[in-house]
């Protein structure tokens, strides 16, 4: 992944920090007149350019490369299994353009370096900014820790509810979707990969 000035997303490169928002609030003006309403009407005159910013806040982890998150590296002996979990994230599914949302759970076999703890959540959010779906999102995670902290194992669990299953379409509110990316030790050893799910599993330890 690029660090510096183009960022690569699903095979498309643009320049960082490029978003037009113009062409998004025109974007939103047509989806008013399709649905039959009067874009200029007093309480959807703002509205286009208020879902413009939206989008922007929204999709801003298309033009963040979530490599600039690990800096904060440190050289550790500690070898054992460091778990984050519940990190809680919002990201838009690309088939519906409706919100998904859950919890992050993020755990690495570190071999000799660790990683600012606060890294991994803003990992988690710059991957969960774009249009996604669930299972590249998590495959993306695990991807990027295994092979910037070299760690010997990487293990990303997510649980999320899709508004496009609970308010449209099939409609299944309380149904949720959980997957999981397994890498190195976590992949190949079961009991790494019992030790994670039974401490994302458990309450608070504190
Ligand atoms: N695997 C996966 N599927 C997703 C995700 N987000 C949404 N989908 C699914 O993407 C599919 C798109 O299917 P389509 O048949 O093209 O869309 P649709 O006609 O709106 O389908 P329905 O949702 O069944 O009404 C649906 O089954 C969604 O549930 C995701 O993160 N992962
Ligand atoms: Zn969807």
């Amino acid at each position: 992944m690029s660090r510096v000035e183009v960022v690569e997303t699903n095979g498309i490169s643009k320049p960082a920090g490029y978003m037009d928002q113009a062409k998004i609030a025109a974007g939103v003006r047509l989806i008013l007149e399709g649905i039959g309403e009067d874009a200029d009407r007093e309480g959807l005159r703002g509205t286009a350019d208020r879902v413009a910013r939206m989008y922007a806040e929204v999709f801003k982890g298309l033009y963040q490369d979530p490599c600039d998150y690990l800096t904060a590296v440190f050289d550790e002996d500690h070898d054992e299994m460091v778990v984050v979990k519940d990190i809680p994230f919002y990201s838009m599914c690309e088939h519906h353009l409706l919100p998904f949302q859950g919890k992050a759970h993020v755990a690495y076999l570190p071999s000799g370096k660790v990683l600012g703890l606060s890294k991994i959540a803003r990992v988690v959010e710059a991957f969960a900014q774009r249009p996604q779906v669930q299972e590249r999102l998590t495959s993306q995670i695990a991807d990027l820790l295994t092979t910037e902290l070299d760690a010997l194992g990487v293990a990303v669990v997510m649980e999320a509810t899709h508004s496009c299953m609970t308010m449209r379409g099939v409609k299944k509110p309380g149904s949720s979707m959980i997957t999981s990316a397994m890498r190195g030790d976590f992949k190949t050893n079961q009991a790494t990969r019992s030790e994670f799910m039974s401490l994302i599993r458990s309450g608070s330890a504190i």
